[in-house]
């Protein structure tokens, strides 16, 4: 892998992520490429990360892996190029949500191994959670190269690809229900008359202590929110609340709508 040159397709908020991840991690800048389709963004980037920016054609020619950040809706006119730019053997990997493998297949030229990824933004702190899934030409030695690629910016796991609807709506989108129920609370705080730099420091550590209990604890969610539920307390009159606000539902139908989503993005392209 040391001598593999990775460009990202697409440099926007998650290639963004990768390249300032990757490089956090120890991959040397002159390993990494990018595309971008406005030149004053790929000036930014340049001057941030020292990568170099290049075309489309440029960047499938001269990398081993092509690493498509594209949004959906603009993976055709990518394809366009790609189609005949790809060299054989070049590795894709598509971080585009809904969009599967068996669509670069039958764009790019026979036999092009296809990875299909979804991460998520906390990549940026070496905390992302990605799902990989192999397409059609893709084997093992290829989810070896993207999971050893991943690996270094937070954790991987493998999926079918029939899975990736369901993974992006949790862990791809996940962040943002997290951050949503963050802002919520330093509202109530507000609500409640503290001031706001207080507000946000006390959501902000609360949450972070509830994720390194989550991750390092070993116990059940369940049995974490119940050790802070004292009878007849604080917290179970909050938790009235929730219920009688049907939170849960919400959450539900919520995380449905997303997986829904991402298979209709998908759909576009038959
Ligand atoms: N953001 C997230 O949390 C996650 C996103 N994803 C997936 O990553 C992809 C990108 O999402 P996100 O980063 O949020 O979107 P952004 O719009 O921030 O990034 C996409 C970037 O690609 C550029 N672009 C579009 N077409 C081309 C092209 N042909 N050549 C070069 N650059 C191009 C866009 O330019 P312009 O600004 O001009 O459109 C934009 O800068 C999506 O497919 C999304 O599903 C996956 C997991 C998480
Ligand atoms: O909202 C989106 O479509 C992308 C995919 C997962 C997270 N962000």
């Amino acid at each position: 892998m040391a001598m593999t040159t990775i460009a990202v397709l697409g440099a926007g908020k998650i290639g963004e992520a990768l390249l300032s991840g990757l490089l956090s991690a120890g991959r040397r800048p002159e390993d990494l490429l990018f595309t971008e389709r406005y030149a004053q963004r790929a000036a930014e980037l340049t001057e941030r990360y020292g990568v170099r920016a290049v075309d489309t054609a440029t960047a499938a020619t001269d990398a081993d892996v092509l690493v498509v950040a594209v949004k959906p809706q603009d993976i055709e006119v990518l394809l366009d190029t790609l189609a005949t730019a790809v060299t054989p053997g070049t590795l894709v990997v598509s971080l585009a949500a809904g969009l599967p493998t068996a669509l670069y297949e039958r764009r790019l030229p026979a036999g092009t191994p296809v990875v299909r990824v979804m991460p998520n933004t906390p990549m940026l702190v070496g905390e992302a959670m990605s799902a990989i899934s192999a397409g059609t030409h893709a084997g093992p030695e290829h989810l070896a190269v993207v999971e050893d690629l991943l690996s270094a910016v937070g954790k991987v796991v493998r999926v079918p690809e029939r899975q990736q609807d369901a993974v992006t709506a949790l862990s791809g989108s996940g962040p943002a229900y997290f951050f949503f129920l963050v802002e919520a609370m330093i509202d109530a705080g507000i609500l409640l008359g503290l001031p706001r730099d207080v507000a946000t420091q006390l959501i902000i550590q609360s949450a972070v202590g509830a994720a390194v209990m989550l991750r390092d604890s070993g116990e059940h969610p369940v049995a974490l929110r119940e050790a802070v539920t004292s009878p007849g307390g604080t917290t179970i009159a909050a938790v009235r609340e929730l219920e009688n606000h049907r939170v849960r539902a919400a959450l539900l139908s919520a995380i449905e709508a997303a997986a829904l989503r991402s298979a209709e993005l998908g759909r576009a392209h038959d």
